[in-house]
Formats: structure tokens, C-alpha cells, sequence
């Protein structure tokens, strides 16, 4: 199968208050199209101290898709065909812990997915078999690369490591929910970094995830709970500091590596790609090129 030209190095995917990237230079917005469907919309390419950028705004002009509509699978496909290797997902979260506060930044390092199986969360599947390891679902190399950037970029309190809850939603969570979150050791919620993280994985790009903090979920009797205007509005009021994580670390990680991320299908698939039909294999096109036949 031919390659196609790289586009873009690094991707950018925006999410709730995060819906353009207006530090990209020659930006340009193209439509893409996937066997998996559109993606959330048009892809902004653009560069940035020098590094070719991909931004994909998660829940689409005008915020229209809720968590459950979001075409992660196809936004993952349009980022690695257009060459994305390595990406930063940005998301606005509920904090289940005191000391993570509304305004901060929490480089999330694991992720507990209970989403409920109505989300796309593999490309494989008409005769293609394939169990990807997740035990660590965020890039290892790149995590620290984003700590360090948003630390320099200082914009915020970051937060080094944490555990992301991802709920179905589009509800936010009862009072008794949010207390078993956090008496399962969870840190931060929110309702979009599963299956996103599953399908990059699958995709081979290196993934890290920028949480900004929005609000206390419900757990505190003392607090009002959660509403989507609280996010938006701390969102609004925090979003310079992701975007200065983001501008630091563009200018500063070093350009794409070898990652186990990369090779993270040479020991997953248990069907022969030799024997499956063309229809399936041209579907997966990116997702498996390097898999020798
Ligand atoms: C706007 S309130 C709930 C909404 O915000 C988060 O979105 P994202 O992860 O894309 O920043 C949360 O997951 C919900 O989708
Ligand atoms: N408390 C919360 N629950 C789920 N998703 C969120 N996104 C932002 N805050 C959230």
C-alpha cells in the first residue's frame, strides 16, 4: 500500500472550551474522510516553531456532539493518516480529590473506562483479530516531555500523574457515584478519554492526555454541584494555561522517536493479515501498514 505525505507530526485534539488553536501559523482547515465516517469536522494543519501540527476540536463547530456522538475512531484514523505520531488529548475534567483543584493541570497517567459499549472502541473486527497492550494507556516518553512544558510554561499547578474515570455521561454523576469514584482511588472524571485512548493505541500513535480541572464533580456537600455552565466558565477562565502547556511543548519536544506505542500491534494480532479479505485491509489502511504480509 502507497504512503501517503506527511501532513502533520503532532496532534492536537481539543475538547470541551479548547476549539481552535489560534497559535497555529498558515493554518488551514481540510475536510477528511475515513471508512470509519467524518470526523468531528475539518482538520486544522498549521505549524508551530517549526513542528507540523493536525488540531481536531473533539466535540465539533459549536460543541454538537456530546461524549457518546464523538467519532473518536475516525478522528484518531484522520490524525494518523494525515502522519500525526504522537498526540496530546485535552480534556476538561471533574476533580475527585481535594488537593486537585478547579484551574489546575493533571497529566493523567492511567485511565478506568466505563463507558458503556455504544462508542466505536477498535478498528478491528470482519475477520481481523487484534489485543492491544493498555496497561500503561499514556506514552510513557511523552508524559514527562508534557509535565515539564506545562511546568515551564507556568500557567497553572500541574499535576504530574492521576487516574481519569471516563463515564458514559451525557449526565453528569450522582452524589453516590462520585463518592464510589473516589472510593475506587480515581482522581479526575470526565466522559471522552475512553475509547479515544484505546484507538490511538491501536493506531500506534503516542498519546498524552492534558486534563484541565472544571469543577468538583458532586462530592462536596459544601460546593455546588457540577453543571455544564461551571465548566464552561472555568474553562473560559483556564484556558490560556492549557493552551500555554500546549504552545511550550510543540516548541519544545524533540521530534517523533522510536516508541514501543509505535510497535504496539507486533504482538497483538491473532489473525493472519495474509488471509483477510481486501475490503477489511483497505479499511484499515494506516492502522496496520507496518504489518508485514
Ligand atoms: C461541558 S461539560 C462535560 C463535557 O466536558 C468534557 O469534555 P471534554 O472531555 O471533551 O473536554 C466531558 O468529558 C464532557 O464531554
Ligand atoms: N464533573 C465532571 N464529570 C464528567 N465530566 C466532566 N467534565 C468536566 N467536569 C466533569
Amino acid at each position: 500500500m502507497s504512503r501517503k505525505p506527511v501532513e502533520a507530526e503532532i496532534g492536537i485534539i481539543g475538547g470541551s472550551g479548547l476549539y481552535e488553536l489560534s497559535m497555529l501559523a498558515d493554518a488551514r482547515s481540510v475536510d477528511v474522510s475515513t471508512p470509519f465516517g467524518p470526523p468531528s469536522g475539518p482538520i486544522v494543519l498549521g505549524e508551530l516553531a517549526g513542528r507540523r501540527v493536525a488540531f481536531v476540536s473533539r466535540h465539533g463547530a459549536g460543541h454538537r456532539l456530546s461524549p457518546s456522538e464523538v467519532p473518536a475512531a475516525a478522528n484518531i484514523y484522520a490524525l494518523r493518516q494525515l502522519g500525526v505520531a504522537e498526540a496530546v488529548a485535552v480534556s476538561a475534567v471533574g476533580s475527585l480529590r481535594a488537593e486537585l483543584r478547579p484551574g489546575d493541570l493533571v497529566v493523567q497517567d492511567q485511565l478506568v473506562d466505563l463507558t458503556r459499549g455504544i462508542r466505536r472502541a477498535t478498528f478491528f473486527e470482519a475477520g481481523v483479530v487484534a489485543h492491544l497492550p493498555f496497561a500503561d494507556p499514556y506514552c510513557a516518553r511523552l508524559r514527562p516531555l508534557l509535565v515539564a512544558a506545562a511546568r515551564r510554561a507556568q500557567g497553572a499547578t500541574v499535576h504530574d500523574s492521576g487516574t481519569y474515570v471516563c463515564i458514559e455521561g451525557p449526565q453528569f454523576s450522582s452524589r453516590a457515584e462520585s463518592e464510589l469514584y473516589r472510593s475506587w482511588g480515581m482522581d479526575v472524571i470526565g466522559m471522552t478519554a475512553a475509547p479515544e485512548a484505546k484507538l490511538a493505541r491501536e493506531a500506534g500513535i503516542c498519546l498524552t492526555g492534558l486534563a484541565l480541572v472544571t469543577d468538583y464533580d458532586c462530592w462536596r456537600r459544601d460546593e455546588e454541584a457540577v453543571t455544564a455552565s461551571m465548566v464552561a466558565d472555568t474553562m473560559r477562565r483556564n484556558v490560556v494555561a492549557a493552551q500555554a502547556a500546549i504552545a511550550e511543548f510543540l516548541a519544545t519536544a524533540p521530534p517523533a522517536q522510536p516508541c514501543d506505542c509505535h510497535d504496539a500491534l507486533d504482538h497483538a494480532l491473532l489473525s493472519d493479515l495474509a488471509g483477510a479479505g481486501e475490503g477489511i485491509l483497505a479499511r484499515l489502511g494506516p492502522i496496520v501498514e507496518k504489518v508485514p504480509r
